[in-house]
């Protein structure tokens, strides 16, 4: 990691003047283990080695700064409007979040208007704009307990020029992006064309993610009931491959590049013998190919159980020409019925024809409403941006890393993403709970 700490200063639109609602309540407060204070610093490192290469002074160490609330805000609460926007695919706690954001914007801060924008960036439009709803605590009261978003959702791109105007005329002051790299991409424009026409709006971005790919933060919420839901679909077919004769069950779950999921989600159950993900290349044919792995365990066991996550082997796939989505983001080809088909036919031709079943639940993991776990995470995290949007930060992402709370500048967030490491202690928990091999072939 070649940070320096001034990558990890977040903006601000200027100095704080107006007294905050959490100004009595913070008079007194010190950090302590359970507090970081505002003018403290989360050292971004954890070990003893890493702090010591660095070889700096410990005030330049990298690190971030506390989110939570602040002294003085930079809005005045009473004359400030927000805007709320839920791009990009589902994810688990979206209602949580605006439902959180909403609360502690109304019952603390008292601003004047929150407004909620459908489905999407293309709520910001000018087509669109009459479809702005009005935010309140009636309309948000146990929406947590529904999946999805109660605003919607999209993906494609908007002008950000039209998107600024639809913020100026509904007088915006802070602007909340629920959504993942792309819209956290989609926000940076904005703030672009903020700055070049001189406004005052910030935009304060909440990570969304069921990949778990965002970088700069502890598991993203959703995470955590994606996997839970996906362990489900696990159980399922080890139960259906051991009633079987050569019984081979494959799950493939969500996971365009990070195997997050597949790796959670197996190691929750432990039934899984082979974890595919995109991060760890494989090979099917030869004597360490997949392929004879899996012979050799349906020999050993009379079952098999499988795990891929979908953006693994897309290498292997045959695929006429690469095409994308309407946000720009590549088309997989289908890993988990190719897996199904080479087993198959590998199993048939050595004399052990396969009972197969294969499942992919897709959206039914990331379509339900967040578990008790992943909801007290959104609220969290919900609060927190509200703080960073009324003491006017700005480009801004709240993010819980190592278990505190803080703000990170944008440009860090969509500037890598979180993979599964090979060489890290999670993929050697997978290896360890399956017993399958570090690689397959050569
Ligand atoms: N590079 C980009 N510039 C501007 N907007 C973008 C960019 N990438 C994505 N977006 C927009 O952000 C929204 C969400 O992006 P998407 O990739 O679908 O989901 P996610 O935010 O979950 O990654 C879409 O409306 C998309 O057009
Ligand atoms: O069918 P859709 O909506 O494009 O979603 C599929 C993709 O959405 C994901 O859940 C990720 O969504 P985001 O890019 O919005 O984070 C992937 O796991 C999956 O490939
Ligand atoms: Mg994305």
């Amino acid at each position: 990691m070649t940070l320096e700490l001034d990558d990890l200063r977040v903006r601000s639109l200027g100095d704080c003047r107006y007294d905050s609602p959490f100004a009595e309540m913070l008079a007194t407060k010190r950090t302590s283990p359970h507090y970081v204070h505002e003018d403290d610093r989360v050292l971004v490192d954890d070990t003893v080695s890493v702090l010591l290469e660095r070889g700096v002074p410990i005030d330049q160490l990298p690190s971030l700064e506390a989110a939570g609330p602040r002294r003085k805000v930079y809005f005045d609460p009473d004359a400030t409007s927000v805007g709320i926007v839920t791009c990009g695919g589902l994810c688990p706690g979206l209602n949580d979040v605006i439902r959180g954001i909403v609360q502690e914007l109304t019952e603390h801060y008292h601003v004047a208007h929150i407004y909620g924008f459908r489905n999407g960036y293309a709520g910001l439009t000018r087509k669109h704009r009459e479809r702005v709803v009005e935010l309140d605590l009636h309309a948000v009261r146990d929406i947590n307990n529904d999946g999805g978003t109660i605003l919607g959702s999209s993906r494609g791109d908007q002008d950000p020029g039209e998107m600024v105007d639809t913020l100026v005329e509904l007088g915006i002051d802070v602007l909340f992006v629920i959504g993942g790299d792309g819209s956290m991409r989609g926000a940076m424009k904005l703030t672009s064309v903020i700055d070049e026409r001189g406004l005052d709006i910030a935009v304060i971005g909440i990570p969304k993610t069921i990949d778990n790919d965002l970088p700069y933060t502890d598991q993203s919420f959703g995470f955590q009931t994606a996997f839970a839901q996906a362990t489900e679909f696990i159980a399922s077919v080890f139960v259906e491959s051991q009633a079987a004769e050569n019984g081979v069950g494959i799950v493939k779950l969500m996971g365009r590049h990070s195997g997050f999921i597949a790796c959670y989600a197996a190691l929750s159950n432990n039934d899984a013998d082979f974890v595919l993900i995109p991060e760890v290349p494989f090979v099917l044919d030869g004597p360490d190919g997949v392929l004879r792995r899996v012979e050799d365990h349906v020999r050993r066991h009379g079952q098999v159980v499988l795990v891929v996550a979908e953006g693994a082997g897309q290498e292997l796939l045959e695929q006429e020409g690469q095409t994308t989505d309407a946000s720009g983001n590549t088309k997989l080809g289908d890993i988990g019925l190719y897996l199904k088909e080479k087993i198959t036919e590998h199993l048939t031709e050595v004399d052990l024809p396969p009972t197969v079943r294969y499942l992919d639940p897709s959206y039914a993991i990331r379509s339900v409403a967040a578990n008790a776990y992943d909801s007290v995470y959104c609220v969290r995290l919900a609060h927190a941006a509200v703080h960073a949007g009324m003491a006017g930060r700005t480009e801004t992402v709240v993010v819980r890393w190592r278990r505190r709370f803080v703000h990170i500048p944008m440009a860090l967030i969509t500037g890598h993403r979180n993979q599964v490491d090979p060489d890290g202690d999670l993929w050697m928990s997978v290896i360890e709970a399956t017993g399958q091999p570090a690689t397959f072939g050569a």
